[in-house]
């Protein structure tokens, strides 16, 4: 037995919810350039939970349901209160996440219909917990969700108080429509082992929660941001980015385990970054994103990914950095839920072989000699 590194290449599961094919994504078969001009997210998120696109009253019962759960249970948002004030966003919203399950008397059902409805519960709470979560730590109240808005005008609602610009909820929509699959990536795969042990689907959500926290797979947008902080002004991307390279450090949010020729998202999020900064009259991280891209391109001929214009597209948006890894979230477990409901479908225990590497015959040296 032989193991290959990262599981490169390995297929470890069929799926019909995302497809990666010649570089083209696809959710449900449908284009994601033609999804991220034309699908609201509540649209993509019924599609990758259904197979299908919603009509209007379909989604209309969609956004009843989304607007019946998105309040976060009292016991939660207490629990929130007692985190510590510097806690990582990301460890918060694993930790929230864990404990919706608490408050869900449905939590452990395993019905087909209690785990769909559980998925458009996590759908709807996941923003209102990283929501009250960035309140709670500035010594603000949550702000109870609105009803009948779109869950990216919610989120920007619950952040700040005040209904968001309709520029700014487009844009985040479009970012959420982006991120919210992708066959089988890290977390994703995480949450498929956790439910595979036939574990309940907040189980699945929280290790999805812990695998897309890492620099190398969802942490990456914030790490792009605090390069760009690095950095600091147009001038210094050259030097900078000339000196990381000559040293072999990553550059974060380029480079990608399946894509080669380039990550057919991070295009709609550099328009959005450009769009953005005209709209506010500064342009300065959009263009610094530009120059880096000619550079790590240019030099080592990896291509920008999702995470990577994302940074400058939040940070226009006035979000704070750390929030940007819970908004992946936000989206994604959309697409987690669905690869979850896939997995109890049609279930076996998920349980592969390691190729043994340590010593062989060795024998128990009783303490007093070793
Ligand atoms: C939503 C997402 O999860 S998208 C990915 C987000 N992650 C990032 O942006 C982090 C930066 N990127 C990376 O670390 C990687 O490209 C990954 C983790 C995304 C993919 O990794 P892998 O498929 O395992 O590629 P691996 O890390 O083996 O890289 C292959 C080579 O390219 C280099 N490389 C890959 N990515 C980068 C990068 N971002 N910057 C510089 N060099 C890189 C590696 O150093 C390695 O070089 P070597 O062969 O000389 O040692
Ligand atoms: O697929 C991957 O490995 C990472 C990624 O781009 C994503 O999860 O969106």
């Amino acid at each position: 037995m032989t193991a290959t590194k990262g599981l490169e290449g390995i297929v470890a599961a069929s799926s019909s919810i995302s497809s990666i094919i010649d570089g083209v994504l696809t959710y449900r078969g449908i284009d994601i350039d033609d999804l991220a001009e034309n699908a609201t997210f509540e649209e993509v998120a019924y599609l990758l939970w259904y197979g299908k696109l919603p009509n209007r009253s379909e989604l209309a019962k969609l956004q009843e349901q989304l607007d019946a759960y998105t309040a976060i249970p009292e016991g939660v948002i207490q629990q929130i209160k007692l985190y510590p004030k510097d806690t990582n966003s990301m460890a918060a919203l694993r930790t929230a996440i864990s404990s919706l399950a608490l408050y869900d008397e449905s939590a452990n059902e395993m019905t087909a219909e209690a785990n769909q409805l559980k998925a458009i519960k996590l759908q709807a709470q996941l923003p209102a917990v990283v929501a009250a979560f960035a309140r709670i730590r500035e010594g603000k109240d949550p702000i109870a969700p609105k009803k009948g808005v779109s869950i990216a005008h919610n989120f920007l609602y619950m952040l700040t108080g005040k209904d968001p610009e309709e520029v700014a909820v487009k844009a985040l929509d479009q970012a959420l429509v982006l991120h919210a699959d992708h066959e089988l990536n890290a977390s994703t795969f995480a949450a498929r082992v956790t439910v595979a042990t036939l574990s309940d689907i907040y189980s699945g959500v929280t290790s999805a929660i812990g695998a897309l926290k890492g620099p190398l797979h969802g942490g990456a947008n914030e790490a792009v941001m605090v390069m760009l902080e690095e950095i600091g002004s147009f001038a210094n991307v050259e030097p900078y980015i000339n000196n990381a390279l000559a040293n072999k450090q990553k550059i974060m949010g380029f480079g990608h385990r399946v894509y080669k020729n380039g990550d057919p998202r991070a295009k709609h999020l550099q328009k959005m970054s450009q769009e953005l900064g005209k709209l506010t009259g500064n342009l300065e991280l959009y263009e610094m994103s530009i120059k880096i891209e000619e550079l790590v391109t240019g030099q080592k001929g990896l291509k920008p990914n999702v995470d990577f214009y994302s940074a400058s597209v939040y940070t226009t948006l006035g979000i704070a950095r750390d929030l940007f890894t819970p908004i992946f979230a936000i989206s994604r477990v959309s697409g987690w839920s669905a690869h979850i409901l896939e997995q109890y479908e049609n279930n076996r225990l998920i349980r592969p072989r390691a190729d043994y590497i340590g010593p062989v015959n060795a024998k128990y040296i009783p303490i007093d000699e070793r």
